[in-house]
């Protein structure tokens, strides 16, 4: 309708024409044709007018107005998804109790089934005496007969003599213990169910977040936990990978080898690489070990997958095993939550390495396994403060740990039994019962808490000991013939790496494959790591530290040259954290003094190198220990700092007796006595000679100095940045 008051020539056609859409309404009208069945008829009846040179003149109605060559869209109409219902899975499950108590009943008959979406009610499985309608769907001929092509049930045995052999065999390896269907008698007596807590990292939704992390990766890396790796490694998953996505290369990673001896780590590193490509490392942001050579390596694959925009590297493993902590000590920084409680992480998570390179952080996994519930406890998978009984447990630990360890760490020189250990530590720490009935009682359940703590944190010192394997050499020949035969195989498999084989033929497949593993396996090759510079925290004893033979200079050289990759990193990526780079500086420096010393002493390069190594291991020891303390001034004993100092300087001082890093208070005092011996320190006053003493021997390292203590003249020594006169100048500019 028209607008009243409006002058202009109106759009609206008046006439009654059974072809105009805007005709009145005659009166009494039932049967007229709507404004859409009007407009398609005029469509259908429209011709298009054409000058006489053929140009188009008037353009149909919907002819495309847009200039050739653009491309065009058919606009997306609602009437094309009407034909589809979708209903809820609370709707479904209505409808299907409703139909089927309604069929139950024979009282009533269910009308218009066509209707109704029966389908919905039989897709349930079907029972094993159904009919089968084979001859439904197939021809006799093809079922029975004898150009049959249906498929058979693959028996893997040729005729009646070779089932009855294998029949047989079977019969003689059977064992009762491990069929699971066997019936028994009831004896009364049955195996409680287990509690909740014990199956962490069990649940559907975490195994869903595994598949989604592992379908999202091109690399993955399972980690270890190096004090048992075999415990914590996942072989059905393995065995999923291989089978079901060959293409994906598989990584271990040996983490807390801070936590084990290191002639351990290096012999772990060479069992699990027969199988998997294998890297030590020890998470921390600090004083990380192996944080390079993961790089270098991913690095790696990101150019074996140069046709990708961007790899994705997933790490899977046991809960607590240092997943996240991982990726911290690779990006330098907390970009995902760490604790030492299992089940920290989640849901999964995607972190940006370098540009090209993305991580992908999974919840912990625990993989079917016939592990008992205190199995499951040392391995850190239950938060110990959820234990209901946590004294059943104290027995492993005294068994598994060596009981040197134990004395070390808790001070109880001799016990007979969990319990009786549990009582003096109780007395030994004085955690004691405040109940009024059990006043002064011990209070195991408290003291056995602590001790599982202890164990899941690694401050007991434990390892399963690696069985016997090929030496390094073998191992580096073993690498270098795998590399040898690829080369012969044909070029770098750059191309079409990513790509699913789907198929192609086994034997392509299989060259694909020979390439892959060859191409991993030079990677490899170009990768060391100089063992030697894991800092191992826990005091073990003699017989636990088998010496390590720390690797030829050219190690150095390799992946553990952190500032290298720092430099690269940064080039890559600008957030990467500057932490290393500082520190290989340091590193650096002290490899530079210790090659001069050494050519002066012309002592062998590889006894430098030990010497420096032993010089980095205590220093960043040194640092570790007082950063976990948070001191907020930092004396560095004497002797450490000797140590700093090129040996050729060292040789020219008279030799000291070697102190321990954890000095006392006597020791101290001690020292600075013998110190005093030297000067004239008897005519000072105490408090000249403790002065003295601090000049001479300490060194005041730490950021959080001044945010500590009460210095009142802390900028005493600092030039001003304004002098009066620069103060006046801002005056008078006012
Ligand atoms: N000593 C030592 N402790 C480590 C190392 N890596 C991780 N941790 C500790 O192990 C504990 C667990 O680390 P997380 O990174 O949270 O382990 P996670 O595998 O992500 O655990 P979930 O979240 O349960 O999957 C933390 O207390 C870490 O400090 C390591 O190399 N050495």
């Amino acid at each position: 309708m028209v607008k009243p008051g409006f002058k202009g020539k109106s759009t609206i056609n008046t006439s009654s024409s059974s072809s105009n859409p805007d005709r009145p309404k005659a009166a009494g009208a039932t049967n007229m044709r709507d404004r859409t069945t009007i407009k398609r008829l005029n469509m259908y009846r429209q011709k298009q007018r054409c000058n006489n040179r053929g140009k188009v003149i008037k353009p149909l109605q919907y002819q495309s107005t847009v200039a050739p060559g653009t491309v065009a869209r058919v606009e997306p109409n609602i009437k094309w998804f009407m034909n589809t219902r979708v209903i809820k899975q609370s709707s479904l499950q209505k409808f299907q109790d409703e139909m089927g108590r309604v069929k139950k009943d024979p009282y009533r008959v269910v009308m218009r089934r066509s209707k109704l979406p029966m389908s919905l009610l039989h897709d349930r499985v079907k029972s094993h005496n159904a009919k089968v309608h084979i001859l439904d769907t197939e021809t006799f001929g093809t079922t029975f007969g004898p150009k049959a092509q249906r498929k058979r049930p693959s028996l893997g045995v040729a005729d009646m003599r070779d089932l009855a052999e294998r029949a047989e065999a079977e019969a003689e390896s059977y064992s009762a213990e491990k069929d699971r269907d066997l019936v028994t008698e009831d004896s009364g007596v049955r195996d409680e169910t287990r509690e909740e807590i014990f199956k962490k990292g069990q649940s559907k939704r975490i195994w869903g977040e595994l598949y989604k992390v592992i379908d999202s990766s091109d690399v993955v890396i399972q980690v270890l936990d190096a004090r048992d790796p075999m415990g914590t490694r996942a072989q059905s998953i393995e065995g999923y990978l291989k089978k079901e996505k060959p293409w994906k290369h598989l990584i271990f990673v040996l983490n807390k080898c801070d936590l084990i001896p290191t002639w351990v780590t290096k012999r772990w590193v060479a069992l699990l690489s027969q199988e998997y490509p294998t890297l030590a490392f020890h998470a921390s942001l600090t004083n990380s070990f192996g944080k390079g050579s993961l790089i270098q390596l991913l690095r790696q694959f990101g150019k074996l997958h140069g046709d990708k925009k961007q790899i994705s590297v997933g790490f899977i493993g046991y809960p607590n095993v240092g997943k996240s902590s991982i990726i911290n000590t690779l990006r330098s920084k907390k970009v995902c939550n760490v604790a030492p409680l299992a089940g920290e992480t989640k849901v999964w998570q995607y972190i940006t390495l370098m540009r090209r390179i993305f991580l992908i952080d999974c919840p912990g996994v625990v993989y079917p396994s016939d592990d008992s519930e205190t199995d499951i406890v040392l391995k850190g998978v239950v938060q110990v403060e959820k234990i209901k009984n946590p004294e059943e447990h104290i027995g492993a630990v005294l068994e598994r740990a060596k009981p040197e360890y134990i004395r070390k760490t808790y001070r109880v020189p001799v016990w007979s039994s969990a319990e009786d250990f549990l009582e003096k530590l109780a007395f030994r720490t004085g955690k004691l019962l405040k109940v009024s009935m059990a006043r002064g009682e011990p209070d195991l359940p408290t003291v056995s808490k602590m001790v599982l703590n202890d164990w899941q944190r690694g401050r007991i010192p434990f390892f399963v000991k690696p069985p016997n394997t090929e030496t390094d050499q073998e191992r580096q020949e073993r690498l270098a013939a795998v590399a040898a035969a690829t080369q012969e195989v044909g070029p770098a498999l750059c191309e079409g790496e990513g790509a699913e084989p789907v198929g192609e033929g086994a034997e392509q497949e299989a060259q694909a494959a020979q390439q892959r593993d060859g191409q991993v396996q030079k990677i490899l090759t170009s990768l060391h790591q100089n063992f030697g510079r894991i800092n191992v925290v826990p005091d073990f004893t003699d017989e636990d530290l088998v010496p390590v033979e720390v690797s030829d200079t050219s190690d150095l050289s390799g992946s553990e040259e952190e500032g290298e990759e720092e430099e690269g990193e940064e080039e890559e990526d600008k957030e990467e954290g500057k932490g290393g780079g500082e520190q290989t500086e340091e590193q650096a420096d002290g490899s530079a003094a210790t090659s001069a010393a050494a050519t002066a002493d012309g002592r062998s390069s590889r006894e430098v190198v030990r010497a420096l190594d032993e010089k980095i291991a205590k220093y960043k020891q040194f640092l570790a220990r007082a950063k976990s303390k948070r001191f907020s001034a930092i004396r560095i004993p004497k002797a450490l700092s000797e140590t700093m100092r090129p040996p050729t300087e060292q040789k020219r001082t008279a030799p000291t007796e070697p102190r321990s890093q954890g000095s006392t208070e006597t020791s101290r005092k001690r020292r600075a006595e013998e110190d005093g011996e030297q000067g004239p320190a008897s005519k000072q006053t105490s408090k000249e000679r403790r002065r003295q003493e601090r000049a001479q021997k300490a060194r005041k390292v730490g950021v959080r100095y001044y945010d500590t203590h009460n210095v009142k003249n802390k900028n005493k020594d600092r030039k001003r940045p304004r002098t009066a006169q620069g103060k006046g100048n801002r005056k008078g500019k006012r």
